[in-house]
């Protein structure tokens, strides 16, 4: 497990661009048959993948979790980017197909994904932040989660909030985490940018075809940056920092949230006049 431990509001201002990107953005997810996790120090959230072709593959804990299993004082949200798939919670199945969505309560023994055609693998996305209660596993078929419909094509930005793991479907410690669908030829994510202090929140971009890019938009309003995105990676925003994007062409992200409040449209929108 990568521990990151991020700048702060000061320090960010004199970094250069890509100095920004070793500490905001996470880049190594995504290889096979293995479970890459990376911890960082925002509200102690960690991100990790699992894309089991060859076989069945477990979160392992870490000696900084200091647990007897990953779940053990923490909850995940798990989402599959990929193809059909199964995830098994302490004995327990779960179908997993794209765009579904799994809670996983504290104190979960056994999670182990498994795809149920290695060439055309199950991608899971999974992010944990530590839990003090315990509340049950629930699978969210995409259907199922709550959905707004934001934007215009006429300001490039037309695209479908899913939000499955939501206070309106499920209760969690923590975790508010789900995915926004951008219409063909829109691109732009959330704008006016804004922050929330009350919860920090990671940015993964998908869907995104390997020869474009998503310039996501980091810090304050009168020193914005930005940090330049490929399919499978993640953005990291500490509470100060502003998050929006905009892609070189269409493309899907999954956001998550973790912190005191799981009120998803408490968000405070920086004005237009104050960006610099
Ligand atoms: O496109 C959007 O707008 C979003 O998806 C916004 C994020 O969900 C977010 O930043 C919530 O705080
Ligand atoms: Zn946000």
């Amino acid at each position: 497990m990568e521990i990151r431990y991020s700048a702060d509001i000061v320090r960010y201002k004199t970094m250069t661009n890509s100095e920004l990107r070793d500490t905001f953005v996470v880049s190594t997810l995504w290889t096979a048959d293995e479970v890459p996790l990376v911890y960082s120090d925002i509200d102690r959230g960690v991100v990790g993948s699992a894309v089991p072709v060859t076989k069945t593959l477990t979160v392992p804990t870490h000696k900084d979790l200091a647990s007897d299993y990953f779940a053990q004082r923490r909850e995940v949200g798990v989402i599959n980017i990929g193809g059909h798939g199964s995830i098994k919670v302490d004995g327990v199945d779960y179908d997993m197909e794209n765009l579904d969505s799994l809670y996983i309560g504290r104190e979960s023994k056994g999670i182990e994904f498994s795809s149920h055609d290695g060439k055309n693998p199950a991608k899971f996305y999974f992010v944990s932040y530590p839990a003090h209660v315990r509340y049950e596993t629930q699978h969210i078929k995409k259907s199922q989660a709550n959905q707004l419909h934001l934007g215009a094509n006429e300001t490039s930005n037309k695209r479908t909030i899913f939000q499955p793991i939501h206070p309106a479907i499920l209760k969690t410690c923590q975790i508010v985490m789900g995915f926004t669908i951008l219409d063909s030829g829109n691109v732009w994510n959330t704008f006016p940018p804004h922050t929330h202090k009350r919860r920090s929140e990671y940015y993964m971009y998908f869907d995104l075809p390997e020869d474009q890019r998503v310039f996501h938009f980091m810090g304050e309003a009168d020193n914005m940056r930005p940090m330049i995105m490929k399919a499978g990676e993640v953005a990291l925003s500490p509470i100060w920092s502003m998050h929006c994007g905009a892609g070189t062409s269409s493309y899907t992200f999954i956001w998550s949230m973790g912190g005191e409040n799981q009120v998803f449209d408490d968000m405070d929108h920086i004005s237009q006049d104050d960006i610099g």
